[in-house]
Formats: C-alpha cells, sequence, structure tokens
C-alpha cells in the first residue's frame, strides 16, 4: 500500500508561493551559462534574472498594457504570449519546486525521467524566451535533455521481413478434407473466398467433430479462432435427414465472450454462415440492449446463442422461453478477460443452471449425429493462471490445442493435458514493433506527430484501400479528452454527422483554407511563426469506451469498420476494443498507455497483422524505470530478432512537423537525421501552445484536462504489483506529465481544482487539513477500489 504514498506525496507537493519562487530566481540566476558567443550568453543570463528587453515584451503582452482591448488579433497574440508565459512559469515553478530539489539530490546528474537540473542545461540546448531560431520563441518543451533514454535507437537496416505466422497455409488442405460438408465449405470457398483453413482451423475442426472431448484452444491473435469453433457446430447442425433442425428445434451452443462489442462481432460470422442454411437461427444478448426485444426473438427460437455473461445469466433466470435442456455446446471465448472482469461467478452460476437443466430433460439422444454429452471449450490467445482456474470449472478432462508455428515448418502440439504445452504465446512474426520513449513532457506532441506522419502516408499511398490506425488509452477520460484535442474546431478536425446513422459523432478533417486557419496563420506569421500544423487531409477519428452508450459504441464500431471514403481511420480507445475484435486493414496500433498486463499487450497489438497481413505497432514508454520493460517482458514475446525497434520520439518529431520536402530529404540521405535545422521544432511547439490556449479559453475543455490526467494517474495506480518496478506512480513527474495534457498548473493546483471529480483533495473541501496517513490510506484504497473496468472499459 506505500507504493500509493507516492502519488499522495507528488499531490501535496510543497506550495511553489512567491517566496519559494524568488528562491529559484536567485538560484536560476546563479546558474551557470555555457557555450556559445558571450552575447547570446549575456542575454540569457539577464533573461534569466528577469532583466532582459524580452521581458517587457512579455509584460506588455501578457495584460500590463490594457490600450488595445477588444482588438481580437491582438487578443490571440495575448492568449499566445500568455500560454507561453505560462508554459515557463509551470516549468520554472515544476522543476525548481522544493520536492524536485530533494529528488534532484537523490538522482543522478542526467535523471532520465526528470530530465536535467537547470544547472545541467548547456546554452545550445536551452531555447528558453526569445532565443531560439531566428529570434523566434521556442516553448520549453524542449528544455530538457533530450537524449535520456538507455535504449539504443535501432538502425533503419535493422529490419527483418518474416513469413506471417497466422496466415492460411497455402497447400492441398481444403475445408472439405477438414470432414466439414460440401455446402458449408463451398459458402466457405465460394461466397466468403477462403481457399484454405489456417492452422488452428485445421486442428480444431476435425477435433470437434470426431471426438467429444472439451477443449483448449490456444493460438496467435489474428489466426481464424473463431472459425474453428463455430464450423464444426454449423457443420453439424445442417443434418439434412428428416429430422432437421430448425429455429423450434431448441437452443444447441452458447458462446460467451467478455464484451458486447465481441459478442456482436461473433454474431456477425454467425450470420454469414446462415447464409448457405437459412434454417438455422442464431441469437444474440448483450448488456445496454433492450431485453424486452431479445425475448421476443428467444421466443421464437434461436438454435446458437452469443452473448455476455451477466445479461445471458439474467435471461436464464428469467425467460422462461430461454430452453437449455439440449445444449451441446459451450463456448468460452476469451477466457482470461472473462476471469479477469469477474465474471467467474456468473459462469458458475451459469453452467450450473445449464447442467441441472439438462439432467431433468431427457433428450440427449434425441439428435442423431449431435453430440452425446456437452461439450465445452474454452479459447484463449494468452494462457494466464487465472484461464486455467477457468478451465477447471467448466472443462472436464480437456485436450489442448497449442498451434506454434516453426519457421518454415508447421508445428501442431496437441497434448493430452491443459497444463502441459502452457508456452508463452508470442505476437504474429511478421509483426514490426516499435517502442519509443519519450519524456512526459513531449508525450502529446509527439502522439500528434506520429498520427500526422501515418495520415500523411496514407494519403500519398496509391492503395484504395484505408488504412485504420488504433490507439488505446488507459481510461475513458483521457480518450475524451485526446479526442477532443485532435478535433478542436479550426484546427485540423472538425465534428460532423454521421451520414449513414445519424447518430455517430464522427470527426472529419477541416480544410486548411478554413478562415480560422487563414487567421491563425497570419497571427502566427507576425510572431515568426507557423499554423498549427494539421494531423492530415482525409483522415476521420473515432472514439471508443465504455462509458458510451451502447448504440454509440456498436454505432461508432461499425462507422469506423465501414470507413472506405477516407484514406485514414483513427480509432481512440480503450482496452475495450483489446479483445477478439477483428478490425479491417488496421496498419498500425499506437500503445501511448503501457498494457496493464503483456497479455493485454499482445491482444491490442494483435489488432494488427491478422491472418497474414502485415502490421505495425509503437509503445510509448517514459524514460528511466519503463524503459526496463522493454527487455524484461516485450522482448520475450517479441522474440523474432530485428521485429524489435527503438525508434527516437526526436525522429517521430521531426517527421511530423517538418515540411514535406524536409521529410523527404532525410528519406533519401540527403539530411543529416541529426540535423537540427528545419522548423519542427517551432511547429511542435505552436501545436503544444495551441492546445494550451484552447485549454485557457474552454473552462469546460480544461475541466476535462484535468479530469483526464487524474484518471490517467489514477489508472497508472493500477499497475500490477509484479510489474511495480517499471511502473510506479511514485517516480512520476506529475508537472510534466500534466503539460501533456495541455495544463498549466503545477500538481498541488490541480489536486484542489479537481478536488469534487476526483476526491483527491477531499480533506481541504471539507476545510480541515487531513492527516496524511489517513490521506495516504484513503488514496490507497481509492486506487484498489478503481476496478480495472472503470480504466479499461
Ligand atoms: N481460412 C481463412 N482464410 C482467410 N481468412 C480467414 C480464415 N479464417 C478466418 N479468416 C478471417 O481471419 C480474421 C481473423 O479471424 P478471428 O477473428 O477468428 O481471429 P482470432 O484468432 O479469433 O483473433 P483474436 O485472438 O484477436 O480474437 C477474420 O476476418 C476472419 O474472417
Amino acid at each position: 500500500m506505500d507504493e500509493d504514498d507516492g502519488l499522495l506525496l507528488n499531490f501535496a507537493s510543497p506550495d511553489t508561493t512567491s517566496t519559494s519562487y524568488s528562491n529559484t530566481r536567485d538560484k536560476r540566476s546563479a546558474t551557470k551559462v555555457t557555450g556559445g558567443k558571450w552575447k547570446d550568453r549575456r542575454k540569457l543570463q539577464l533573461s534569466l534574472q528577469g532583466r532582459g528587453r524580452n521581458q517587457k515584451k512579455d509584460k506588455s503582452a501578457s495584460g500590463v498594457n490594457n490600450s488595445s482591448i477588444g482588438n481580437p488579433r491582438i487578443d490571440k497574440i495575448r492568449a499566445e504570449a500568455a500560454a507561453k508565459k505560462a508554459l515557463e512559469g509551470n516549468d520554472a515553478k515544476s522543476s525548481d519546486s522544493k520536492d524536485s530539489k530533494d529528488e534532484s539530490k537523490k538522482r543522478p546528474s542526467t535523471d532520465p525521467i526528470h530530465g536535467p537540473t537547470s544547472k545541467q542545461i548547456k546554452f545550445s540546448e536551452s531555447k528558453g524566451e526569445f532565443g531560439g531560431k531566428n529570434n523566434s520563441y521556442v516553448s520549453s518543451l524542449f528544455t530538457s535533455n533530450e537524449s535520456s533514454s538507455q535504449l539504443k535507437v535501432s538502425k533503419g537496416d535493422e529490419q527483418t521481413t518474416y513469413l506471417p505466422s497466422n496466415a492460411p497455409m497455402k497447400d492441398a488442405t481444403t475445408f472439405e478434407g477438414l470432414g466439414l460438408n460440401e455446402k458449408l465449405s463451398k459458402h466457405l470457398t465460394e461466397t466468403l473466398r477462403f481457399k484454405h483453413p489456417t492452422k488452428v482451423q485445421r486442428t480444431v475442426v476435425p477435433a470437434m467433430i470426431s471426438t467429444e472431448r472439451d477443449l483448449f484452444i490456444k493460438a496467435q491473435t489474428g489466426s481464424g479462432k473463431t472459425l474453428s469453433f463455430l464450423l464444426p457446430i454449423f457443420h453439424k447442425l445442417m443434418m439434412e435427414d428428416k429430422n432437421k433442425i430448425t429455429r423450434d428445434s431448441g437452443l444447441f451452443a452458447l458462446i460467451l465472450t467478455p464484451t458486447r462489442e465481441l459478442a456482436t462481432q461473433i454474431y456477425g460470422v454467425l450470420e454469414t454462415l446462415t447464409r448457405c442454411h437459412h434454417q438455422l437461427v442464431p441469437g444474440i444478448v448483450i448488456g445496454g440492449e433492450k431485453k424486452k426485444s431479445e425475448k421476443a426473438r428467444i421466443r421464437k427460437g434461436v438454435n446458437i446463442l452469443v452473448g455476455t455473461p451477466g445479461r445471458l445469466a439474467d435471461h436464464l433466470e428469467n425467460t422462461e422461453s430461454l430452453n437449455i435442456s439440449q445444449l451441446r455446446w459451450l463456448i468460452l471465448d476469451e477466457g482470461d478477460k472473462l476471469v479477469e472482469l469477474g465474471f467467474e461467478e456468473t459462469i458458475t452460476k451459469i453452467t450450473d443452471m445449464i447442467t441441472k437443466r439438462s439432467e431433468i430433460m431427457e433428450s440427449m439422444h434425441k439428435w442423431q449425429g449431435l453430440p452425446t454429452r456437452r461439450i465445452n471449450l474454452l479459447c484463449s490467445a494468452t494462457m494466464q493462471n487465472n484461464v486455467e482456474k477457468l478451465g477447471s470449472i467448466i472443462l472436464n478432462n480437456p485436450e489442448m490445442v497449442s498451434v506454434d508455428y516453426v519457421p518454415g515448418t508447421v508445428a501442431f502440439e496437441t497434448n493430452s493435458s491443459a497444463s502441459e504445452g502452457a508456452k508463452e504465446m508470442t505476437a504474429p512474426d511478421q509483426l514490426i514493433q516499435s517502442v519509443v520513449v519519450v519524456p512526459p513532457k513531449l508525450r502529446l506532441v509527439t502522439l500528434s506527430a506520429m498520427l500526422k506522419k501515418i495520415s500523411n502516408e496514407s494519403n500519398s499511398s496509391d492503395s484504395d484501400e484505408t488504412t485504420r490506425t488504433i490507439v488505446f488509452f488507459s481510461c475513458s477520460d483521457s480518450v475524451n479528452f485526446h479526442f477532443d484535442v485532435f478535433t478542436r474546431n479550426g484546427h485540423g478536425f472538425k465534428k460532423v454527422k454521421n451520414e449513414e446513422t445519424g447518430k455517430v459523432e464522427t470527426i472529419e478533417v477541416s480544410s486548411t483554407n478554413d478562415d480560422d486557419e487563414n487567421d491563425l496563420q497570419e497571427e502566427n506569421d507576425k510572431q515568426g511563426q507557423m499554423t498549427a500544423p494539421i494531423i492530415g487531409e482525409n483522415t476521420v477519428l473515432y472514439k471508443l469506451h465504455g462509458s458510451l452508450s451502447q448504440q454509440n459504441r456498436t454505432a461508432t464500431l461499425q462507422a469506423f469498420i465501414k470507413d472506405t471514403k477516407s484514406k485514414h481511420s483513427i480509432l481512440f480507445c480503450t482496452d475495450v476494443a483489446s479483445r477478439g475484435l477483428d478490425l479491417p486493414n488496421v496498419s498500425s496500433v499506437v500503445e501511448y498507455d503501457p498494457p496493464f498486463t503483456i497479455d493485454d499487450h499482445l491482444h491490442r497489438i494483435g489488432r494488427s497483422a491478422r491472418v497474414g497481413r502485415e502490421g505495425k505497432a509503437t509503445l510509448f514508454l517514459l524514460p528511466g524505470n519503463e524503459e526496463g520493460y522493454v527487455d524484461d517482458k516485450i522482448q520475450v514475446v517479441h522474440p523474432k530478432k530485428g521485429n524489435l525497434r527503438i525508434v527516437s520520439y526526436e525522429t517521430l518529431l521531426k517527421d511530423g512537423f517538418s515540411a514535406k520536402e524536409e521529410v523527404e530529404e532525410r528519406k533519401v540521405g540527403k539530411k543529416d537525421p541529426k540535423s537540427k535545422e528545419g522548423k519542427w521544432d517551432i511547429h511542435a511547439t505552436t501545436w503544444h501552445l495551441d492546445v494550451e490556449r484552447w485549454l485557457l479559453e474552454d473552462s469546460a475543455e480544461h475541466d476535462k484536462a484535468v479530469q483526464a490526467f487524474t484518471s490517467h494517474i489514477r489508472a497508472y495506480a493500477t499497475h500490477l504489483s509484479t510489474e511495480r518496478n517499471f511502473f510506479n506512480v511514485k517516480l512520476l513527474h506529475l508537472g510534466h506529465l500534466a503539460k501533456s495534457f495541455g495544463l498549466r498548473e503545477t500538481p498541488k493546483k490541480l489536486g484542489k481544482s479537481v478536488g469534487t471529480n476526483s476526491g483527491i483533495q477531499e480533506g481541504s473541501r471539507k476545510g480541515k487539513k487531513e492527516d496524511p496517513r489517513k490521506k495516504m490510506l484513503r488514496m490507497a484504497k481509492m486506487a484498489l477500489k478503481s476496478t480495472s473496468n472503470e480504466f479499461n472499459y
């Protein structure tokens, strides 16, 4: 529990009152400035002491001279300057506050998390105030030591191409050869255009057709697990004799999934299969939908029912027409997630009810050709202890089906016991995993650069296919806030209504010729700065998380899947989208917030590189302890040499914020990649300042930013205790991290202002000073209470 006191201490960092601030200023005036010409050194020294010429400009811009009130243009410039000043203030306060001082004593001189102390900043590195290129202002975003990562950046030529490990194999094996009937096999090859079965299908389909054993299926993400268990069920139910199964025959298969989205997806696959045999009727029961209409559909009769555990248990208890006496198959998809979400008890209740009711009815032998006992099946791409626990509840002497791939050959591993062959699952061989170590205050701007880069690449590609990118955040609040950042009107994206559904919030890129953009360009030009760059043209942004209504969730996902008009679609989401979702052409997955477990990582990145397709994934980490996660965890699940790459955030920023020609020059080697030339840092700074200014002007959005920041910290505090050596909330630099939420306030001030939302400053709200021990306990309890549900879904 004492792990959490860091959180408390950080929020309650000593006040940066005027006294401490003036001390800071004294300290700063004593700062030794080295390098560069003496004139420049003197200028910087004066500005550090608050005596520089530019300080006057700064004062007037921040509102001392009121003569121009009411002039919107000047107001804009002022707001810019105010934001600029806020950045400096925030920086000075956060890096010079007492706790930073204390921390710096403990830290090595180039502390990777907290950056260098003011004394370490060399003149050549410090671009504060008006000392930047072209005498233009460059924000303190770039004052920290930029090469603080211990990980060696990969060279461009280190990449290796591997054969896909989850693709259907091109050989003589057919679906019919696996034992499936002709009608179904023909439907697969001719209508769905699946030429050959995948590895997992080659193992599971014959096993389910010819034996009556329970199965434990483990195979890589995107390897076709869903069809591997649906095909044999369908095959068996498609009986052509006089005992033909119709919707009145009863329910034969139940499929449980952890998320509503996955249930909907499996229901969709079932519907495509019924196109070759209309007599079979699938059904779906999920939370968030109208129970009454679900009841009506069940009453009409369904043969295969897919649903989420809570809603299914509800129907089993309250819907009389739901007859499970003839059930032959019980499938649990994404078993580990079902357990993690706390469905273990509900699942036990469901299996108890099924067992009881099938004992009363004596119909097991009524249908020739169907299994004579209920077959239970557990499916998971990864296998943790909790899956085994679930297995022990529902499986009876199961057969373990684990499909592993050895380059050049195919190796199927079929073990008789579930505990054997419990090898760690790895990422698809063809997936390229990048890791980028980004200082906390540069996170947002790096994400922006990255999305802009991907959008530019999609726009310049000849392919007609829509490229899709998924960005994972740790909590719903963070998704909401970042969605607003990238869609704020007039600066990149615009809100529009989805034409098809009329419900979904669909977001479209605004044109650079927009009036607002022109105004901004003029203002920026006057200050020697550039327009805040947009992420890219033809790019649409969606958001998905568990706090949205089910209608919105379903419509958003459909819109994201069916979006074929834009060149690039981006989905900002929580882990609600990480399990089992099969989204077309996801070329990139970005883990902006680190996963809560290594399994979550595998599932997130598994949305890309599916069934043999190429795919890329990028993981954002903070400098320092988080870097250890690469060697300890990431490397293990990405064993293919050369596929795991360390990328420099600076390169991402340059690619995202440089002019197109410069990026091209760097690509063809005309420009030194380490070159500081170009205006990328000014553009990046302008972009960030624009976000900050937007938050200063819009209090509702500012509150959202504060809420997102606190939820993010709370989510971070819930990382598994076994992974605290990488993700320790104590070690976060809250001041710098707040900046990547566009916030200018220090953590202490934040704590006060978010008290109502987060409960972090409950004590101070009551006007009493809370006992630090009690406060610490309350904080720890709060973090524990915040279940993964809140953050992930
Ligand atoms: N034999 C096949 N040939 C070509 N494509 C296939 C084949 N079987 C399945 N697919 C397609 O592969 C994609 C991935 O399948 P599926 O969603 O079942 O993967 P999965 O293994 O369950 O992945 P995850 O672990 O992420 O849930 C789907 O679009 C599916 O239509």
